[in-house]
């Protein structure tokens, strides 16, 4: 479990994270999103002593990071750019990471094959390619059977075939009991992966929710319709209280009413329809509504 109490980083009048509570909890696939900026770099930086909050804690396991005994045996984290040795052989990077935080050698074969890296592991890390890289960093998070995974871009630059193993291991991992955290781009594939939601948005918590019943709750229906006359049915729908938006080539989106009730309108008025298509709008476009819509800045002070 990771526990986030009142977790504060400020520099200067720039609030990053501000007053952030929530608990990140185990059996789950947990994804932290928000916008450019809002906050999601420092969170994890301070979840795993890397940044020191300017007030507040990050807990996992109920200890901060810094007190952990053995870090490697209760967090498991991504390698971040770079620190992979391009010379060593993936196996020796493996067994030198074992080695150092006193992990006996058979774990080193239980994480290749756990990450699918048999036929891989004599070869120099700088021969591998980038999804076989990113296994290997998932067998270094894995060595010390940690129960808490913090995976900042897990799934960026893979392949669909590689985002499937990665959704099957995460879920898997979950599945046993650990947390798991996952963080990143692209938010459409990130969606896919997570069963719960944390988003910050300029470093406040706007929602800590279940995917699918967030989901559920702020999708707005919409219907999409296309006909031999947008102009005048648009103006029949809005005379009904309808939200009428215009879509590509001529179509309307409609919120508000149902398909019957929209075709109802249409018939009434003499108004040939051509396609009448209920919609939901995706999690992406769900977390973008709760959030600000795009890049912006982290929350200077006295800000509203
Ligand atoms: N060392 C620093 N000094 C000053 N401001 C910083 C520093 N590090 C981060 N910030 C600011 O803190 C805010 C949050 O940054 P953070 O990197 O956590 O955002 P993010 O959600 O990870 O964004 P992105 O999706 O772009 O990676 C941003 O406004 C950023 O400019």
């Amino acid at each position: 479990m990771i526990e986030l109490h009142r977790l504060t980083k400020r520099y200067g009048p720039i609030l990053a994270v501000d007053d952030l509570t929530v608990t990140i909890r185990p059996g789950r696939v947990t994804g932290l999103i928000g916008p450019n900026g809002a906050g999601k770099t420092i969170t994890l930086r301070m979840i795993l002593g890397l940044t020191t909050p300017s007030r507040g804690t990050a807990r996992t396991g109920g200890r901060r990071f810094a007190d952990l005994p053995s870090p490697m045996r209760q967090v498991g984290a991504l390698p971040g750019p770079g620190t992979l040795h391009g010379g060593r052989r993936a196996y020796d990077q493996l067994l030198c990471a074992a080695r150092s935080n006193g992990i006996p050698r058979r774990r080193v074969d239980e994480v290749v094959r756990l990450a699918g890296l048999d036929r891989v592991a004599g070869r120099r890390v700088r021969t591998l390619s980038f999804g076989m890289c990113r296994r290997l960093g998932v067998a270094l998070s894995l060595l010390g059977d940690p129960s808490v995974l913090i995976y900042d871009d897990a799934v960026e630059g893979l392949d669909p075939a590689g985002l499937s193993w990665m959704r099957t291991l995460l879920w898997g991992l979950a599945r046993e009991g650990r947390t798991v955290l996952v963080t990143g781009r692209p938010l459409s594939e990130l969606t896919q992966l997570a069963d719960h939601l944390v988003v910050l948005d300029r470093g406040r918590l706007v929602a800590d929710r279940d995917a699918r019943d967030l989901e559920r709750e702020y999708a707005e229906r919409q219907v999409l319709v296309r006909c031999d006359d947008p102009g005048f049915l648009a103006g029949r729908l809005t005379g009904a209280c309808a939200g009428v938006r215009l879509g590509t080539g001529g179509a309307l989106l409609v919120s508000g009413l149902d398909a019957a009730e929209i075709h109802r309108l249409a018939v009434t008025g003499g108004i040939r329809l051509h396609e009448l298509t209920p919609q939901r709008s995706s999690l992406i476009e769900v977390c973008q509504k709760l959030t600000r819509n795009g890049p912006g800045q982290a929350a200077t002070e006295g800000a509203a």
